[in-house]
């Protein structure tokens, strides 16, 4: 079956991309990004290509290739879902924040409203692609809401989980390493429903590298994926800490072991911990799910890998007030990045906003700079934490558009996400401009030790010894 209709619910930062490459790939088809929040799909339709809702490196050039042509952004959900024979739920699951689950479980509800709104707007046959991220077992649940509240039409529910990385969202989409579809292939229609899908993706990818499974094997898979990514980056952070108290240095031992072609070499930078909106919240699922099937052992392994990341942000934090003297109060600190990493505006669960937050409680004076994350959404990750209140937030906080002078007069700068243009700062105009000793703690291992001791700077670079 040839698609020519695809609707998208969700345009945020996996409905956006996914669905922009799809339209760019397959000028055929017509593809409808519709969100409930008007001000998204605003941004989405903007006049200026710089005001998309979601920065990517190359994605606004997709959207003007596409946009009017046959890629849509639109907040008629019904209208967009009757026109449809195939459609993508791409809204957030993120972990409950009540009742029973509560700070570990996915919270479904946005899953299950979709799923109510496509059953009493469908009146034709329609397949539905589980594009977000969900607990193994989820499309069942899809499933019998569609079957049992629906007016008679057939639905067939495949399992597409999306592999994309922000920063390089487009990239990852145009050059999958694998394309993922769980369908139930034991019926015609099943069968028909997940060819359909293969046929969308290899008008770019290869075959060889569209897998298909079954729909929980798929579901499955992107919580694994996130959950062995995670455990990398905490597995090297733990080391980060022995090699600082040994002489080591993490580089030298991440390039060391990732020579193992067994072990390989991504995924191996030390830092300040992870954040994005995925790796915590889908171990937690995850950690949830095994504890649901009484498999406690399991849970409690893949829980250290959270429980690290949470030290690795705090040693941070504690590092530069030990250093400090002792005390931070009264001193003014430079974050150089609050994004999750660097070439995207998200900071979901950036480590920036809780490093932020302890050096607050100790009443440090904060200044941030970061080239992509507006003012706006750095108060309100401090806010949400709901540490202290709004005023002695603004009071402590300070926000730079520029960051020479986010670092005047400063005692020390932290750097916080790996931007490339924070190396070729010029870190003597820097340090003639800050408090002495003038210290830098950086949380990426981006700076050269040597350049930066030879210019006066007392460095810390994570995860050296030296
Ligand atoms: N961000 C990533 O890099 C990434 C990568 C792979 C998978 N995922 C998964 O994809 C899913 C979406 O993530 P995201 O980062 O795009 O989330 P997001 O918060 O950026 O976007 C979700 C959008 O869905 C909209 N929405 C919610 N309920 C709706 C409804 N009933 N009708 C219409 N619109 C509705 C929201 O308004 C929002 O704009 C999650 O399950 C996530 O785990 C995310
Ligand atoms: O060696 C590394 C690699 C990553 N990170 C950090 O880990 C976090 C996550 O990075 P990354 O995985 O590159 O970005 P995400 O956009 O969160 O992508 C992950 O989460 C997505 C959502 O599920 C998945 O689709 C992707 O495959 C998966 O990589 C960031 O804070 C990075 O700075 C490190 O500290 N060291």
């Amino acid at each position: 079956m040839n698609i020519k209709n695809i609707c998208c619910i969700g345009a945020g930062y996996v409905g956006g991309p996914t669905m922009a490459v799809i339209a760019k790939q397959c000028p055929n088809i017509k593809v409808t990004i519709v969100d409930i929040n008007e001000a998204r799909i605003a941004a989405w339709n903007s006049v200026n290509f710089d005001d998309l809702p979601v920065f990517e490196p190359g994605l606004a050039d997709i959207v003007k290739e596409t946009r009017g042509k046959n890629l849509f952004f639109s907040t008629d959900v019904d209208k967009a879902i009757d026109e449809a024979e195939m459609i993508f739920i791409s809204v957030n699951t993120p972990t409950k924040t009540y009742g029973k689950g509560k700070g570990m479980a996915a919270d479904l509800k946005y899953i299950e409203l979709c799923a109510r709104q496509i059953a009493k707007v469908a009146k034709q046959n329609k397949i539905v692609v589980e594009k977000s991220t969900l607990p193994v077992r989820t499309a069942s649940a899809i499933k019998s809401i569609l079957d049992e509240t629906g007016n008679g039409v057939q639905f067939q529910i495949l399992s597409n989980p999306e592999f994309l990385a922000e920063g390089t969202a487009v990239q990852d989409l145009l050059m999958p390493d694998r394309v993922l579809i769980g369908g139930d292939t034991s019926t015609k229609e099943g069968e028909i429903a997940v060819q359909s899908l293969v046929n969308i993706y290899s008008e770019w990818i290869p075959k060889k590298q569209i897998l298909t499974t079954n729909v929980w094997s798929s579901e499955l898979s992107k919580l694994t994926a996130n959950a062995f990514l995670a455990q990398r980056v905490s597995s090297i952070n733990a080391m980060s800490e022995i090699c600082e108290k040994t002489g080591a240095d993490v580089r030298e031992v991440s390039k060391a072991i990732g020579m193992d072609s067994r072990i390989g070499s991504k995924f191996l930078n030390a830092s300040v911990g992870f954040g994005g909106s995925c790796f915590q919240k889908d171990i937690l699922n995850l950690v949830y799910i095994a504890k649901s099937y009484g498999l406690n052992e399991v849970a409690d392994y893949w829980e250290q890998v959270i429980i690290m990341n949470e030290h690795q942000k705090n040693r941070f934090s504690d590092n530069i007030v030990s250093t400090l003297y002792n005390t931070v109060s009264g001193k003014k600190i430079t974050f150089l990045g609050w994004a999750f990493k660097k070439d995207t505006n998200d900071t979901r669960e950036s480590s920036a906003i809780k490093i932020a937050d302890n050096l607050l409680s100790e009443q440090a004076k904060i200044s941030v700079y970061d080239p992509k994350v507006t003012p706006s959404q750095i108060y309100s990750d401090i806010d949400y934490l709901g540490t202290r209140a709004y005023e002695d937030n603004k009071a402590l906080l300070t926000v730079s558009k520029d960051a020479y002078e986010a670092c005047n007069e400063s005692h020390a700068i932290a750097i916080l996400t790996e931007w490339d243009e924070f190396k070729n700062y010029d870190w003597n105009r820097i340090y003639k401009n800050m408090q002495k000793p003038a210290f830098i703690f950086d949380g990426r291992g981006i700076l050269d030790k040597n350049t930066i001791e030879s210019i006066g700077f007392t460095y810390y670079k994570i995860g050296s010894g030296n």
